[in-house]
């Protein structure tokens, strides 16, 4: 069987699995399912608690990398990526699934954001995709691809995203602008706009589960997609068949998008 995706064996830095909801983990599983190697990094150690039960129901072959990264530290990031870079060499994709805001700020009028809340949201969400491309980039000399998750409100007002939405917006336009700077590496970066999905993150943000209602009776595909879904689309995104695309976001939300 020609193989398309050109994906065994590369290594592929995952970041922002949580726990077994998480999308960075859907996307794990899509990555095995193909033979890649993911590394993993994480930034609490319940999370790394986590990550290792799930990896042992997994039975992944070969125990897997998994390295500290608190992605609010500009130190932190540059040492996981020499981490990962000294124990397998190149590196070959890189999954951003971390974002992080205050609930206050997740909830009730948008206007009330406090100065520290929108720097913060903004700080974890959306710079640090900045900071991770820019340390993973010399490791990655075969070129390679970078992904990261958005939601629509990035672009729409979505009730009680508030300040998140801000952030995914200044994330999806780095995405752009970051896509100029990597071109001439050959990488790529792109988004995937996710549907909403019940993950541990998704419980701090409010009316989220009218959310979830409203998709299944107004979007094309009238259901909810689910993490197997985002994790293949992002497969899709990390492998050759994309190679022709970069600076793009991609919405994996049965549609939902596209109704008025
Ligand atoms: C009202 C919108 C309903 C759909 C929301 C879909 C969604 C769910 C989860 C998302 O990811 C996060 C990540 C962190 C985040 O900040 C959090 C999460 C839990 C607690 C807390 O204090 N902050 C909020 C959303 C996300 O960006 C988008």
């Amino acid at each position: 069987m020609e193989d398309l995706m050109k994906l065994k064996g590369k290594n592929i830095v995952v970041m922002g699995v949580a726990n077994e909801r998480s999308l960075a983990w859907g996307v794990a599983k899509s990555l095995y399912k193909v033979g890649a190697n993911p590394i993993f990094t994480y930034r609490l150690d319940r999370s790394f608690a986590k990550l290792n039960k799930l990896l042992k129901e997994e039975q992944t072959a070969s125990s897997p990398l998994i390295v500290q990264c608190d992605v609010n530290d500009d130190e932190s990031i540059k040492n996981a990526f020499h981490e990962i870079h000294e124990k397998v060499g190149t590196i070959h994709g890189v999954v951003h699934s971390v974002a992080f805001a205050n609930s206050e700020d997740l909830k009730g009028d948008f206007i009330n954001t406090s100065r520290s809340g929108y720097a913060f949201a903004q700080d974890t969400s959306a710079y640090s995709l900045i900071a991770v491309a820019r340390e993973a980039k010399p490791f990655m000399t075969e070129g390679g691809s970078i992904v990261t998750m958005s939601y629509l409100g990035a672009e729409r007002a979505v009730p009680g995203y508030n300040v998140m939405g801000v952030a995914k917006a200044a994330l999806e336009s780095s995405v752009k602008y970051l896509a100029m700077d990597l071109g001439e590496a050959n990488i790529r970066i792109n988004a995937i706009s996710a549907g909403a999905i019940r993950t541990l993150a998704a419980k701090g943000v409010g009316s989220f589960n009218e959310i979830l209602h409203k998709i299944e009776e107004t979007s094309p595909l009238k259901r909810n997609v689910t993490q197997e879904e985002v994790g293949d689309m992002t497969v899709a995104f990390l492998s050759h068949l994309s190679r022709g695309v970069t600076g793009e976001v991609v919405y994996v939300d049965s549609g939902y998008n596209i109704i008025g």
